[in-house]
């Protein structure tokens, strides 16, 4: 098949100029193989849909990286953090290697990892698209989970149940705040975020949530109006001339079709309708980046497989797949 991408992008120097980058890091949290994603889904195919499937010209260092040399000797716990300085070091370089690939106007595609390095990757596209464009961004995070904790509102003091306290500026309320590394042009707006397939969220959470005025659409909004009619309002939100990141989380899918992540919760969406979310927001033309995070090839022997083939399914959905 040609020439399957039909939709010009509004925020991209043009449509078929892709960077990619493999993150191979899961010091956000505790399990172990999360780093190992980026390397079964280059291995299941994935780069050469995109090229010849998908006629993208994929800019790819063929590396995943492991940030090795950017690992501290010693990394205590920090206002109840686990391994911050690593977290730290990594996201802030892979911030650079992303707003690298998005100030030349090409779609970025990153491939962790578990979901701290949105830190790094969201505050990448977030600057690039206030120098380009001088527009603030949007961020469509789908998850079973908020990932807004602050540090003293965690319980588990896993960073990747941190990252969107820290984009916000939610987190940095004290003058000793870790990422101090993220200003102003490198954050989003509490206002321009919207979340889709919620439902384990944190009493500290939730409170969060309302306070801010967090747009969040949970897996009970799904049930109730079905999954186009919430993507028809998740995107009137943001409206169409804001640019999107959208930050995939693999535990947003239900574990019959994911099984093989770290923090799986039932409930969750059909594979059909993550891919629904991915064709939406690809339709709008306004898609600028792409994260797909926490598939755990290690955890579920028979289950690996499928989730890695189900994370393959979402990013070609999110590129014009149809
Ligand atoms: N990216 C994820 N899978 N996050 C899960 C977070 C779970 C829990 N809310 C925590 O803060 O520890
Ligand atoms: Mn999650
Ligand atoms: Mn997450």
């Amino acid at each position: 098949m040609d020439a399957p991408i039909t939709i010009q992008p509004k925020f991209l120097s043009n449509k078929t100029e892709l960077g990619l980058v493999a993150v191979g890091f899961s010091g956000g949290q505790c399990k172990p193989g999360v780093d190992a994603a980026p390397m079964a889904l280059i291995e299941s195919g994935l780069v050469e849909q995109l090229k010849d499937d998908l006629k993208y010209d994929v800019h790819y260092d063929g590396q995943v990286h492991a940030y090795g040399d950017l690992m501290p000797k010693t990394d205590p716990d920090y206002r109840g953090m686990k391994n911050p300085k690593a977290v730290c070091a990594v996201t802030k370089q892979l911030s650079n290697q992303v707003y690298e690939h998005a100030k030349k106007g090409r779609f970025v595609l990153t491939l962790g990892g578990d979901h701290s390095i949105a830190i790094g990757t969201i505050s990448g596209t977030a600057k690039a698209m206030h120098e380009r464009l001088d527009r603030d961004m949007a961020v469509i995070w789908v998850d079973a989970h908020a990932d807004i904790n602050t540090p003293e509102t965690s319980d588990s003091g896993n960073i990747h149940g941190m990252p969107v306290a820290f984009l916000t500026g939610l987190a940095n309320d004290k003058p000793d705040a870790p990422f101090g590394w993220l200003n102003d042009d490198q954050r989003i707006s509490p206002k321009k975020l919207v979340y889709i397939g919620l439902r384990d969220v944190d009493r500290g959470e939730k409170k969060i949530l309302r306070d801010n005025g967090i747009k969040a659409f949970s897996m009970h909004d799904i049930d109730r109006y079905g999954i186009g009619k919430v993507m028809d309002m998740a995107l009137g939100w943001i409206g169409s001339d804001t640019p999107i990141h959208l930050s995939f989380d693999i535990d947003a899918l239900d574990p019959m079709w994911a099984p093989s992540t770290g923090t799986a919760v039932r409930g969750g969406l059909t594979l059909r309708e993550g891919d629904f979310i991915a064709e939406c927001v690809h339709e709008t033309g306004s898609l600028v980046a792409l994260d797909l995070v926490e598939v755990n090839p290690s955890l579920e022997e028979q289950g690996a497989a499928e989730t890695v083939r189900a994370g393959v399914s979402i990013v070609r959905s999110s590129l014009g797949d149809t």
